[in-house]
């Protein structure tokens, strides 16, 4: 089953100038914890902000849990990127406030756990909160409805790496356990691969790359050698680099690689840098992903 469905989603905040979200297509399968990736800009807070029903799309559609967006909002759980908690608030009224709005759904030893885990005692006013343990409080209050769909923009930002570790364990156990999908922008590249199987990648508000990671990884290689790069001509080159030594370069590979080449499969940050880099590489949307 598909946990979101994109069919040319569009949004566009002014008549004139690039949409924020251009003409997306892409079907997430369900139980997918997946990554959103792109520059400042690039379009990650608008498809999140779409997804969870608080923006709608100009043009095109988008599909939740089977369901159109509005339908199946209680089953979404949502962390936006400035989290708009009150700060006169304490942590208990966060939780309590929490039950009230989920009805059914509320796991509060579920939640209260979060928030003990971070040795925050439930009496503190949010006020008087760092920015990482207002995170962990937002985080509780998302989790805490046991959503079928979690949307999180740049969830980690302002924790520290243990806390980090610690709070993505405990989402991704969420995950596991009730089979629930995950979609969480980060600009934290290097730790996406520990945590993330689907990549959606985001440039000036087009899809540059969709599919689970494992596939897209497969379908490039990173190769060095010491001839230019024509000798790479039949090969979708995403992106080159010249050295005294030779040249490296990321590309899709259209059969053999010259025997004085050395290629291997790239990580995915080389990956997620080589599209960011190169503006102009052809996109590449692999199902079941798209
Ligand atoms: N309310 C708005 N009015 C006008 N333009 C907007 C609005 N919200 C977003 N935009 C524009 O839409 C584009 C995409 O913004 P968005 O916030 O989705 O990017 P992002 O990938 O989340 O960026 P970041 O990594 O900086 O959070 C940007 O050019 C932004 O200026």
């Amino acid at each position: 089953m598909t946990a979101l469905q994109a069919t040319g989603l569009t949004r566009r905040h002014h008549r004139r100038g690039p949409a924020a979200l251009d003409s997306v297509d892409f079907a997430l399968p369900k139980g997918s914890i997946c990554a959103l990736v792109g520059r400042n800009g690039a379009g990650k807070s608008t498809l999140l902000e779409l997804a969870a029903g608080v923006d709608r799309p100009s043009v095109g559609s988008l599909t939740v849990l089977g369901e159109p967006v509005g339908a199946a909002r209680a089953r979404v759980g949502y962390l936006a990127q400035d989290q708009p908690l009150d700060p006169n608030w304490r942590i208990s009224d966060v939780l309590r406030i929490g039950a009230h709005l989920n009805p059914g759904r509320w796991d509060a030893a579920y939640a209260e756990g979060i928030v003990k885990q971070g040795g925050l005692a439930p009496r503190t006013r949010l006020s008087a909160l760092s920015g990482g343990q207002h995170t962990r409080v937002a985080l509780a209050l998302v989790l805490g409805k046991r959503p079928d769909l979690i949307l999180l923009d740049e969830p980690m930002a302002d924790l520290d790496p243990l806390a980090r570790h610690e709070l993505t364990g405990s989402l991704l156990g969420h995950a596991t356990e009730h089979g629930a999908t995950v979609l969480l922008s980060s600009h934290h590249t290097g730790e996406l691969a520990d945590v993330c199987d689907h990549l959606l990648l985001l440039d000036g508000g087009r899809l540059r790359l969709a599919g689970a990671i494992d596939d897209l990884l497969e379908a490039h290689l990173s190769v060095t050698g010491p001839g230019g790069v024509h000798e790479l001509s039949p090969h979708t080159l995403v992106t080159y680099q010249r050295s005294g030594r030779g040249t490296a370069a990321l590309l899709r590979p259209e059969g053999a690689i010259p025997s004085t080449w050395h290629s291997t499969v790239p990580t995915l940050d080389e990956l997620i840098l080589g599209y960011l880099g190169s503006p102009t590489a052809p996109a590449l949307y692999l199902s079941p992903a798209a």
